[in-house]
């Protein structure tokens, strides 16, 4: 080919770059960029005249120190700039993804040719990375949604099935004790009816907002029925569990729960079951099932206190 020829063709190659939406950049063998298009420049954080004839390294770092084009997302830029070159010099091919501060997404692509030039390919993933982000967003709050009590925004019985079998292999695994507490509020149906369904309704938020108040962020307090609490307590024993269900029942018996915008107040009691995980319990129905017998002795025995079955 003629030298007109090849002149042509790296003319019409260079124009190309500009056209696609993808960043391209030829570094030579110690990365010194020998050209790039203007997304490449973009990703670099300064204009492709400024860029080009610049080494990696340089480029990099002034990306990392004004914090424009391409995030590097690391506490010592050496010591992470140190990694990238380990990479570069033992692989001839590889590939990534990354962002930058303006908000765009690439896939990149980097490889030494056979005649040790070094070419990066960013194609833009941008559109493709906000519907993944979309997705799994939902995804996070479909699972939210499956998981919550519409009522007390508390988890339900579905994911306190679920969060009980994992405790439960947990406890069986590393030999760890497993406690359950459930709750009964006493004489609730004396509440609809006295006050009405929407007062109810209050109070069982209310209950949930104090009882949450009184737990460590390892206890769960989940909804397992209409006026029905259960609380699973890892890594706890039943005697302290015993002491947490007293600690709840003093606090609550305390509370003047506010139902209407006069100020007029009531008060509840509970009644409380618990027991704890032992060899032999296959899942959380032998819990509950334990609990449960609690929970009615101490209804038996005149509600407002909680009783153990171990
Ligand atoms: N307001 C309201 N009430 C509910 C909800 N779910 C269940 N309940 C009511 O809770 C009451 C439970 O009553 P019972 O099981 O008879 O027991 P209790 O009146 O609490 O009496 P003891 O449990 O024996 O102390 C029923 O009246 C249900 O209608 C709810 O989401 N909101």
């Amino acid at each position: 080919m003629s030298l007109e020829v090849d002149n042509l063709l790296l003319e019409s190659l260079k124009e190309v770059m500009d056209l696609t939406p993808n960043a391209l950049g030829f570094f030579d063998r110690d990365y010194r960029l020998l050209y790039c298009n203007d997304i490449m420049a973009s990703v670099l954080g300064k204009p492709k005249e400024q860029a080009i004839g610049q080494l990696q390294k340089d480029l990099l770092r002034e990306a990392y120190n004004h914090s424009i084009g391409i995030k590097i997302d690391a506490d010592n830029f050496d010591t992470w700039f140190d990694e990238v070159e380990k990479t570069q010099r033992s692989v001839e091919y590889n590939q990534f993804e990354t962002d930058t501060n303006e908000g765009q997404y690439y896939n990149v692509t980097r490889m030494t040719l056979s005649n040790g030039m070094n070419v990066i390919v960013g194609a833009n993933i941008t559109e493709l990375k906000k519907i993944q982000l979309t997705l799994t967003q939902a995804i996070t709050d479909i699972e939210q949604l499956a998981n919550t009590d519409e009522l007390t925004g508390i988890y339900n019985r579905r994911y306190f099935i679920e969060l009980s079998e994992k405790e439960i292999g947990r406890a069986k695994r590393y030999a760890h004790p497993l406690s359950l507490i459930v709750i009964d509020i006493d004489f609730f149906k004396a509440v609809n009816d006295s006050y009405g369904h929407h007062v109810g309704d209050t109070v069982l938020s209310y209950f949930c907002k104090q009882c949450n108040e009184q737990l460590r962020d390892s206890d769960t307090l989940c909804r397992v029925g209409g006026e029905e609490f259960a609380i699973l307590l890892p890594h706890t024993q039943v005697n302290h569990a015993g002491d947490i269900a007293e600690r709840i029942r003093l606090c609550i018996k305390a509370c003047e729960i506010p139902y209407d915008d006069s100020g007029s107040t009531l008060s509840i009691t509970l009644s409380l079951g618990v027991t704890q995980y032992k060899e032999g319990d296959i899942n959380i129905s032998d819990l509950l099932i334990r609990g449960d017998k609690a929970l009615y002795q101490a209804k038996d025995s005149g509600r407002d206190q909680y009783v153990v079955q171990l």
